[in-house]
């Protein structure tokens, strides 16, 4: 089973994954560090990824779960995953990739980028990332977080979740 932290720039993606992987002593993968170098100069000058650009990235995410899925591991994935498409690819990786979507305003989000500082993704991009957004459907293994409380707040309820699809304690250390 596998678990993809998703959601818009600034959402809280890569926060709360790394927690969440670390209480539960799962492997981590960062879809930032999955792009290719003309992704990021890309997103760096202000300009969205087309779905040409992010298509390869997300083949790569999938082949890693892909590869944990093989040795029985379950994961954390922190990615954006806007769109259903992209969402389709990733379920390509494993019979149950399941989707955590970090939703938000855009006036929070937009504070919330606002404030952060030593990242390659401008703020300017949060408009084309909510325009690109596609909620989890119906169909789709997935709950929608609602990313107003504090990190401390959302790492327990995501914990939970994750914790309970693996038939595990969520206080215990793995
Ligand atoms: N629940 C929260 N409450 C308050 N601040 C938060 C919360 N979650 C994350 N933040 C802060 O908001 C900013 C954005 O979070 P983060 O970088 O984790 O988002 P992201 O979805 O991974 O963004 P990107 O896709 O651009 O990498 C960071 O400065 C982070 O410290
Ligand atoms: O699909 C996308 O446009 C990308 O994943 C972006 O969302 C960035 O990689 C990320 O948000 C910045 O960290």
């Amino acid at each position: 089973m596998h678990f993809v932290v998703m959601g818009v720039s600034g959402s809280g993606k890569s926060t709360v994954a790394l927690r969440v992987a670390e209480r539960l002593g799962l492997p981590l993968a960062e879809a930032d560090g999955f792009h290719p170098a003309a992704n990021i100069a890309k997103m760096s000058a202000g300009v969205p990824l087309t779905d040409e650009d992010r298509r390869p990235w997300l083949a790569s995410l999938a082949e890693w779960i892909a590869a944990h899925e093989r040795r029985g591991a379950p994961t954390v994935v922190a990615c954006s995953a806007l769109k259903r498409a992209y969402r389709d690819i990733l379920r390509t990786g494993a019979p149950d990739v399941r989707f955590l979507h970090l939703h938000g305003c855009g006036s929070l989000l937009a504070q919330r980028l606002a404030e952060r500082s030593g990242h390659f993704m401008p703020p300017a991009l949060l408009d084309s990332q909510l325009e690109t957004l596609e909620p989890l459907e119906g169909d789709e293994e997935g709950v929608t977080l609602d990313i107003t409380p504090s990190p401390d707040v959302l790492v327990e309820r995501v914990v939970g979740i994750v914790a309970a699809g693996l038939g595990r304690v969520p206080g215990a250390r793995h």
